[in-house]
């Protein structure tokens, strides 16, 4: 393993001082050297890299620090003040002189150097702080850090490294210690610090936090060398107290994997690694400026968190490679101890001798502590022995690990990176703060805005309220002014006019002056008094609505309510009334419309007639020698009594029977020549048709037929009948109706109308004639007597326009002549049959046609 070189103390001289190869080994303290490296000292000597260029441990600036070895010395244990109670320790420690004495016998001895020689008595604290305080410092300040315990089982590295000290707090090793350190000097605002646990076994790394992941791979950066186990479980440090929870998890997870393996704790590493990552600030820069050399800008410290490690390494225990070294064989050795312990030995002699290849691939724990020997980290060895001389075989073999591990030289560096998340949250909370800051304007601004949008209302009321008072001011002023005036111009004319009145002189002047002055007075005078009277009424109409007013104001609120009643009860009081009065004239009419019938009735019985309700189609003038013989008929006094207006109302009544009655009430009124001038004036013309076109009822339209029969008596009525379309009219219901009664009005204002020469043409073309035969089908002697009547004086007409035979021939063509023939022989009347004949015979070509036709009459 080692050379002969390195094998210090082979030589027989007797307290020979074996120094280490490397000089500065002699002079070196095992306190750190190192210029501190924190950001508070510009001047450092250390030259950091930023996170793009992590530093490697092959090349790039840094801080030469050679590997520390310190050596601790455990105090007889029971068995062993037994069964050396005879003999002299292995050892003897010079710690003034940082020299152990390695005794071969009794009259020889080697001596050794090293960085730090820690007799049985040292504490646990000492230790602590000459091992590894240096490195935590380190770590603190951004370098990676290694703390080892090298040792035969038993020599105390678990004491030295993992004692928790949970009883006794003196008693706490260098792991507890550390993290209390970096507890204390790490922010919890801004760092972070996290722990990984693991176990390597023949060449297999367990988690201790979580033992079921026990294949762990290692991965190294090849362009930083940077070591890590990304698989391994990181837990975050809050506190001492999890800290403790976390070791302990770790050991009885330690414990129960190598019971499981059947196996001794001392065969297998124990690895802590403590990740700390601390966010700092970069250096200010002062950059001259180009105007003034004298005045720089300082450009602000740049935030940068810095990424350490440290690592702290129980290892196994050293005995079998110490006894299969102490019999010089190699290959054996490797075979049956721990490969790890052996290629971490054989790496440390490459380092040592400065070798060209380190073979650091040999063994996962080489791969791991790849930083620690010949890296970048700050790294501290404690190597631990026993007193017992028994052992004194593995005790110099651990001397001599610790000897060439105190020549291995390494490069230290700090890893700093831009950190852009520390970067993130301050612009973050800067950010944040600006936000608040433009809120807060903001709602100044607001509140701003809106005091001086209140304060402008208020002054716009004031001017408004001040404008309001000044324009009443002037109105009151302007109105006092006119009422003087007023009562100057009155107190001048009352003057003016006593003056004219008693003072003839005035006269004389007046008239001396010309009537212009007269006449001004006389305009002013009437102005004024214009004036003054209309101001008396708007007076009085003013102080009538103000009583009004105080009436209603009075009356109250139940005022309103009342009025509503009233108007409503009056409303019905009116409504009731009206129909009261549609049902007087109603029952009226009815009585006068039975005494006039009843008259009629009694003159045709004193007559021998028929009793024909409607006396003007059989006699039209019947009813004017009535009136003319001075005798007033009955239903001519309901003229006098309720007024033609009030009866045509009637017929458009909601009410049927009350149309009924209205609709005789006014065809006997148009039975009466007296009446029809008025009855027409008032539109009774007009509402006749009206009913007769809506055909809403058989009695309705046959009596208004019979009323517009009464009416076509009249040559005047007859040209409004046709001008009003009443021909189309009678021609339609002619043709729709079967009633003969109906029919026989019909035909009798059909028969009327044909007296009428200046009809003629409209009678032929609008269907009247037409119309007028067509009724012949219904047989009735009434209707028969209309129809031939109707021809009669059609061709009495015609006759008398002789030079139209045309009217005749068309009269032939529409059956006219068959069916005057017909009356003359069926007519049980003697009269109409009469009537026919004289008709017949009356027309030069009616006679024509009957030779030619052979009728005989
Ligand atoms: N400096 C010391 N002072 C007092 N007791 C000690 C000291 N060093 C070790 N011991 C005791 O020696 C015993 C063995 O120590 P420890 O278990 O730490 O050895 P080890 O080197 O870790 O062994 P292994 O390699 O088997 O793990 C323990 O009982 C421990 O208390």
């Amino acid at each position: 393993m080692a050379s002969n070189g390195y094998r210090n103390g082979t030589g027989t001289n007797k307290g020979a001082i074996k120094p280490p190869a490397s000089s500065n080994i002699r002079s070196s303290s095992f306190k750190s050297r190192l210029p501190p490296s924190s950001n508070h000292s510009p001047g450092s000597a250390l030259r950091r890299t930023s996170s793009a260029s992590f530093t490697t441990a092959a090349g790039g600036d840094g801080v030469p620090g050679r590997v520390r070895v310190a050596v601790r010395l455990r105090p007889r244990n029971a068995e062993e003040s037994t069964a050396d109670a005879d003999f002299a320790d292995c050892v003897e420690l010079q710690p003034e002189l940082k020299r152990l004495k390695l005794r071969k016998n009794n009259w020889e001895s080697e001596t050794y150097e090293f960085d730090e020689v820690l007799t049985e008595f040292a504490s646990q604290k000492r230790v602590y702080e000459v091992v590894a305080k240096p490195v935590v410092e380190s770590v603190l300040d951004g370098y990676n850090g290694t703390v080892m315990a090298y040792g035969q089982t038993g020599t105390g590295k678990t004491f030295t490294l993992g004692r928790l000290g949970e009883e006794d707090t003196s008693a706490r090793g260098i792991m507890v210690r550390s993290m209390e350190e970096i507890l204390v000097n790490v922010s919890r605002e801004t760092d972070s610090i996290s722990v990984s646990y693991l176990q390597l076994y023949m060449e297999t790394i367990q988690d201790l936090l979580d033992p079921a992941n026990d294949n762990i791979s290692i991965v190294e950066d090849p362009r930083t060398g940077d070591v890590s186990l990304p698989g391994a479980t990181h837990v975050e440090i809050k506190d001492e107290q999890s800290f403790l929870e976390l070791l302990r998890l770790g050991e009885a997870h330690r414990i129960a994997a190598n019971t499981k393996l059947n196996t001794e704790s001392s065969r297998s590493h124990a690895i802590l690694m403590v990740h700390v990552k601390r966010s700092v600030l970069g250096e200010e820069v002062a950059i001259p400026t180009e105007s003034d050399k004298s005045s720089h800008f300082v450009k602000p410290p740049k935030p940068l968190v810095r990424k350490s490690k440290l690592v702290l390494v129980d290892l196994a225990g050293s005995e079998r490679v110490q006894k299969s070294g102490s019999e010089g064989h190699m290959l054996e050795e490797a075979k049956s101890i721990n490969l790890s312990l052996s290629a971490l030995g054989k790496c440390i002699n490459a380092l040592a001798e400065n070798s060209a290849h380190v073979p650091i691939r040999d063994s996962k724990l080489t791969r791991l502590l790849r930083d620690s020997f010949g890296g970048t980290a700050r790294t501290s060895l404690i190597v631990t022995i026993g007193p017992s001389p028994r052992h004194r075989g593995e005790t110099a073999s651990t001397i001599l690990f610790g000897q060439r591990a105190m020549k291995v030289e390494n490069m230290l560096r700090i890893k700093e990176e831009f950190d852009y998340k520390s970067l993130a949250r301050r612009l973050e909370i800067q950010l944040d703060k600006l936000i608040a800051e433009n809120e807060r304007q903001q709602k100044a601004f607001d509140d701003e805005v809106e005091r001086i949008n209140l304060e402008a209302q208020n002054r716009v009321s004031e001017v408004e309220r001040n404008f309001t008072d000044g324009l009443e001011k002037e109105r009151l002023k302007c109105q006092m002014e006119y009422m003087e005036s007023v009562k100057k111009l009155e107190e001048k004319m009352i003057e003016n006019q006593q003056k004219h009145q008693h003072d003839g002189f005035m006269k004389d002047k007046c008239n001396g002056e010309g009537p212009g002055f007269c006449e001004d007075i006389a305009v002013i005078k009437k102005l004024l008094e214009k004036e003054t009277h209309m101001r008396k009424e708007a007076e009085k109409e003013v102080n009538k609505l103000k009583s009004q007013l105080g009436q209603h104001m009075d009356a109250g609120a139940g005022g309103d309510a009342e009025i509503l009643k009233l108007q409503i009860a009056l409303e019905d009081e009116v409504h009731q009334k009206k129909k009261l009065e549609e049902e007087i004239i109603i029952l009226r009419s009815q009585m006068l419309q039975l005494t006039f019938e009843a008259d009629q009735m009694r003159r045709c019985l004193a007559r021998g007639g028929s009793g024909n309700a409607y006396p003007g189609l059989d006699s039209p003038m019947s009813q004017v020698r009535d009136s003319l013989s001075g005798h007033k008929t009955p239903v001519s006094a309901l003229f006098d009594q309720v007024g033609v207006e009030k009866i045509l109302d009637l017929l458009e009544s909601e009410d049927a029977n009350v149309r009924i009655h209205a609709v005789k009430v006014v065809a006997n009124l148009a039975a009466e020549e007296a009446n029809q001038e008025r009855i027409v004036e008032a539109g009774g013309l007009t509402s006749l048709l009206m009913l007769l076109r809506s055909y809403e009822d058989e009695t309705v339209r046959r009596v208004a037929a019979g009323a517009i029969a009464n009416l076509a008596m009249n040559e005047a009525n007859q040209e409004l009948i046709m001008v009003q379309g009443g021909i189309s009219l009678l021609s339609t219901t002619a043709s729709d109706a079967e009633d003969p009664q109906t029919l026989r009005m019909v035909a009798g204002a059909i028969a009327n109308l044909c007296g009428n020469d200046k009809l003629q043409a409209t009678l032929r073309s609008e269907g009247g004639i037409k119309a007028l035969l067509g009724m012949v089908r219904c047989r009735h002697p009434d209707v028969l007597s209309q129809v031939a009547r109707g021809i009669a004086n059609f061709a009495k007409c015609e006759s008398r326009a002789s030079t139209n035979e045309a009217n005749a021939k068309d009269m032939i063509n529409g059956g006219a002549l068959w069916e005057l023939v017909r009356i003359t022989r069926d007519c049980s009347r003697e009269d109409i049959r009469s009537l026919a004949r004289r008709t017949l015979n009356s027309s030069l070509l009616f006679r024509s046609e009957m030779r030619r036709l052979r009728i005989e009459l």
